[in-house]
C-alpha cells in the first residue's frame, strides 16, 4: 500500500527523534501544526477562504488521525501491571482533588461527578468510580446518541455525547447493558436507557476526561468525535475538570485549532 505524505513525514520525524530524551519529546512529531501555520496566511476572496479553510481542516484532521494512531500504539504498549499501578495512583490523586474541591465549594452537598467507563488501554478509573459511589456522590456516564437524533443546536455530522446517572445499586447491571458499550450509538428512546436519569451538562460538578494524547500546554486529543470539545463549553462555570492520562500519552505538540478546548489540568502517572 502507498504511504500517505503524513505517514512518510511521520516516519522521518521518528528517525530524527531517536536521540531525544523526555517521553514528551519522544512522542512528539510535526511540532508546528498546520492550523498553527495557517494562522498567518490570508486568502484573497471569501470563496477562496472557504476552500482554503476546508483544505486546512482536512489536513488538520489527517494530522490528528496519524497522531491518534501513533499515541494509541504507545498507550497499548504500557504493560498491564504498570497500567494498573498508574491507574490506582491517578484515581487517588483525582479523589483527593475532588474531596478538596468539595470542601471548598459545596461542603454540605454531594457532588455529581461525570466519569467514563474505561475501554481498551485507557486509564482504568473504576477505583475512582467505586470511591465516588462509596462517598455518596451521584455518578454520571457518557454515551453517544445517533447523529440523526441530534438537537437543532447540535452538530448532525457527528454523534452527540450525553450523560446519564447510574445509581450505585444499578452500576453492575448498567455495565453489562449500557455504559460498558461506550462506542455504541444509541437511539435516545431506547428502552435500555430509560431506567437511568438524564444528566445535563449544567448538572455536572466535576468531570473526569479520558484522552488519547496531550501536550505541555494541555491540548487534548481524543477519539475523534469532538465529544468533549462540544461538551466542555456547556458545563457550569467553575466545574472541576480533570483530564487523566499516563505520562506515555504526552507528546510534544497536539495539533489543534480554535475549536479544540484545552484542559485546565491533567492528572497523570
Ligand atoms: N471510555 C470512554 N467512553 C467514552 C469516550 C471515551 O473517550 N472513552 N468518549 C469520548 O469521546 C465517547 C465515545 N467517543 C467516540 C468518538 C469517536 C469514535 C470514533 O469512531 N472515531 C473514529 C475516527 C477516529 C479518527 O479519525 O482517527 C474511528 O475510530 O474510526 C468513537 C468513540 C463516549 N464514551
Ligand atoms: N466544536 C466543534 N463543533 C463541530 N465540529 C468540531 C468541533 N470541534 C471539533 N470539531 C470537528 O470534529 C472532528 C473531530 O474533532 P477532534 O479530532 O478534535 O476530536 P477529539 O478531540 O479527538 O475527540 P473527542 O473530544 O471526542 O475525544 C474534527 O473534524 C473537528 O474539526
Amino acid at each position: 500500500m502507498n504511504k500517505s505524505p503524513i505517514d512518510s513525514s511521520f516516519e522521518r520525524e521518528q528517525e530524527k527523534q531517536k536521540a531525544t530524551t523526555s517521553v514528551a519529546q519522544q512522542n512528539s512529531f510535526m511540532s508546528t501544526s498546520l492550523a498553527q501555520q495557517s494562522s498567518s496566511t490570508t486568502a484573497p476572496s471569501m470563496k477562496q477562504d472557504a476552500r482554503a479553510d476546508g483544505v486546512q481542516q482536512k489536513a488538520l484532521d489527517q494530522e490528528k488521525r496519524a497522531l491518534r494512531k501513533h499515541m494509541l500504539g504507545l498507550r497499548d504498549a504500557i504493560d498491564h501491571k504498570s497500567r494498573a499501578t498508574k491507574s490506582t495512583n491517578i484515581c487517588r490523586q483525582v479523589a483527593h482533588l475532588i474531596s478538596a474541591w468539595q470542601q471548598e465549594h459545596m461542603p454540605a452537598d454531594r457532588m455529581t461527578i461525570g466519569v467514563y467507563f474505561p475501554m481498551g488501554s485507557e486509564v482504568d478509573i473504576r477505583e475512582l468510580i467505586d470511591w465516588a459511589y462509596q462517598n455518596g456522590h451521584t455518578v454520571a456516564f457518557p454515551y453517544l446518541i445517533r447523529k440523526d437524533y441530534a438537537a437543532a443546536d447540535e452538530i448532525r455530522a457527528l454523534p452527540t455525547m450525553r450523560f446519564r446517572t447510574i445509581p450505585a445499586t444499578h452500576y453492575h447491571d448498567a455495565c453489562q447493558n449500557f455504559i460498558g458499550k461506550p462506542l455504541k450509538t444509541w437511539d435516545p428512546t431506547d428502552a435500555a436507557l430509560e431506567a437511568y436519569p438524564a444528566c445535563e451538562p449544567n448538572q455536572i460538578d466535576a468531570l473526569v476526561v479520558p484522552l488519547v494524547a496531550f501536550d505541555q500546554e494541555l491540548h487534548r486529543l481524543g477519539y475523534g468525535g469532538a465529544c468533549y470539545d462540544r461538551l466542555l463549553p456547556r458545563l457550569k462555570e467553575g466545574v472541576l475538570v480533570s483530564g487523566v492520562a499516563f505520562c506515555e500519552q504526552q507528546t510534544g505538540s497536539v495539533p489543534h485549532d480554535d475549536r479544540d478546548i484545552s484542559l485546565p489540568r491533567i492528572i497523570k502517572a
